[in-house]
């Protein structure tokens, strides 16, 4: 990447979980390939597990003007910061996070650090209080929202929604299309909303905050997305009606991998803050082409026993191979049950296989996988459309029901099986995805696969956003 005659430096602040420190770290590299200074401010929490489970420091040592910067989330260590109770962050930073970056604002980021003050901030467009410090202080600031620009819409639309009385939803019919956000009318059903605005209570905590996050974005000096345009054009069009500098540079996963390459670097980027179990690509390695179907429901999902079992059933019943991804945090311990995951899958002991935590990029782009079942978190969302896989969708929270409903309904690349836990459903979905479907869908993933490697080559439309980006971060150093 050129390097221009002006070094600024840039503090990039993600919401503290790993979804969002994920997609925000491969940025900072991509930004500190390019020569800027980058500080990454890290939570304390998240920092201690990066330090463990990866090679992080080692990696990143190669890039002078980087640092790692630690700051408190407010909660303590052994909060689980998972399922609902991740919403918990949001206090805990707001009490403890806010005046400690205020006052690292104020100093410019400077201590005993001997490279140029901050000056750009790139920070996570969900915590909407950088913008109000940043503005204090005087410091460009750059939003960065790990999310789709689709799901980005539908929160920023939401007080369209009450307006047209769409919200607190009413009665039973679910299925009943939603008409008002623009771009979206002939397809979103009411249970597609993200289920932080799926809600029949204007005062429910959840619709406050995402929407006074959300609205505060065009206060930003820009927003960067991870999503590229033939994916999305439709929809960054209406939000480019309010956020006029949108920065589309996704699949950023991939992004980093293209630009390292053209700079004959590699890099086994790993930001899991679980310790990856590789076995599972020996295991891989031994099955046929397209035969297995990997599943996994993120950092945040924590499923109920039932639900467990209704998985297990149908995993098993469906006749495939399958990868399971089971944290040990992931599904809630109930009086009188005591048989593990594995012995409850023992009837399909020679084709499946359970990890703790896997090398998810990896393991979507292994030729033995065909299909994923996935909670519909944007990076699994975009590491499968990367790796050409078709999905089943069964979303969990959030941003994940309106994805799901992009997937199967407009990209046409998987099906949706929201709201219902059902070992038939489970069983029928999986025979389709593999079987009966099989080379339609395969057939619509790599298509969409092959539009993403263009976006991210050079000329593509990510490559040419990245490039302004860096230009217009240049310029604010000046
Ligand atoms: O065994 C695993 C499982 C996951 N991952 C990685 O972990 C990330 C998970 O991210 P995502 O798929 O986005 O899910 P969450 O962890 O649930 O992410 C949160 O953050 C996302 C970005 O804001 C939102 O889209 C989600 O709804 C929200 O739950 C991905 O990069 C995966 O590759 C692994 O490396 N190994
Ligand atoms: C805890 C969730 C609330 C909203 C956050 C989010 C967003 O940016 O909208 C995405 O997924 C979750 O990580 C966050």
């Amino acid at each position: 990447m050129d390097q221009g005659p002006v070094s600024p430096h840039v503090l990039i602040f993600p919401f503290p979980a790993q979804g969002h420190v994920n997609s925000m770290l491969k940025l900072a590299e991509l930004l500190s390939v390019a020569g800027l200074h980058v500080t990454f401010l890290n939570s304390d929490y998240n920092q201690h597990r990066l330090l463990l489970h990866t090679d992080i420091q080692t990696r990143f040592s190669r890039y002078p003007g980087f640092r790692f910067q630690t700051i408190s989330d407010g909660l303590t260590t052994d909060h689980p910061r998972t399922g609902e109770r991740v919403m918990d962050l949001f206090e805990g930073l707001k009490a403890t996070a806010k005046p400690i970056f205020r006052e690292l604002m104020i100093s410019r980021g400077q201590g005993s650090d001997t490279r140029p003050p901050v000056s750009c901030i790139i920070a996570d467009g969900i915590m909407s209080f950088t913008i109000d410090i940043a503005n204090e202080v005087g410091i460009p600031i750059i939003s960065f929202r790990t999310i789709s620009a689709s799901s980005f819409w539908a929160y920023f639309s939401a007080l369209k929604l009450i307006e047209s009385g769409e919200l607190p939803l009413k009665g039973n019919d679910m299925d009943q299309l939603v008409t008002s956000i623009p771009g979206m009318e002939g397809f979103l059903r009411k249970r597609d909303l993200p289920s932080l605005i799926r809600v029949s209570n204007l005062d429910d905590e959840g619709l406050l905050l995402v929407m006074k996050e959300t609205q505060q974005t065009p206060r930003a000096h820009a927003l960067i997305l991870n999503t590229f345009e033939d994916l999305e054009g439709p929809i960054l069009d209406q939000i480019r009606n309010h956020c006029p500098k949108t920065y589309t540079i996704g699949p950023i996963h991939a992004h980093l991998e293209t630009r390292l390459a053209s700079e004959s670097t590699t890099s086994q980027s790993s930001n899991s803050l679980w310790q990856e179990d590789r076995s599972c690509i020996a295991w891989l390695d031994h099955q046929p082409s397209k035969s297995v179907i990997y599943v996994s429901f993120g950092s945040m999902a924590v499923i109920t026993r039932k639900q467990l079992i209704e998985f297990c059933y149908g995993l098993v019943n469906s006749g495939s191979r399958f990868l399971w991804v089971i944290r040990k945090d992931s599904h809630a311990e109930e009086d009188g049950e005591h048989q593990t995951p594995a012995e409850l899958l023992k009837g399909a002991k020679e084709r499946s296989y359970i990890v703790e935590w896997a090398p998810q990029e990896e393991v979507l782009a292994h030729p033995a996988v065909g299909g994923f079942l996935t909670h519909s978190g944007w990076n699994s969302t975009l590491e499968s459309i990367w790796a050409g896989v078709p999905m089943i969708c069964w979303p969990y929270f959030a941003d994940q029901q309106i994805n799901s409903r992009f997937v199967s309904h407009v990209w046409k690349l998987g099906s949706d099986m929201k709201d219902t836990c059902d070992r038939h459903i489970v069983e029928n979905m999986v025979r389709d995805l593999m079987e009966q479907r099989k080379d339609e869908l395969l057939k619509a993933a790599d298509m969409m696969a092959t539009r993403a490697r263009k976006s991210v080559s050079e000329g593509g439309s990510s490559y040419c956003n990245l490039s302004s980006l860096i230009e217009e971060i240049r310029l604010m150093g000046a």
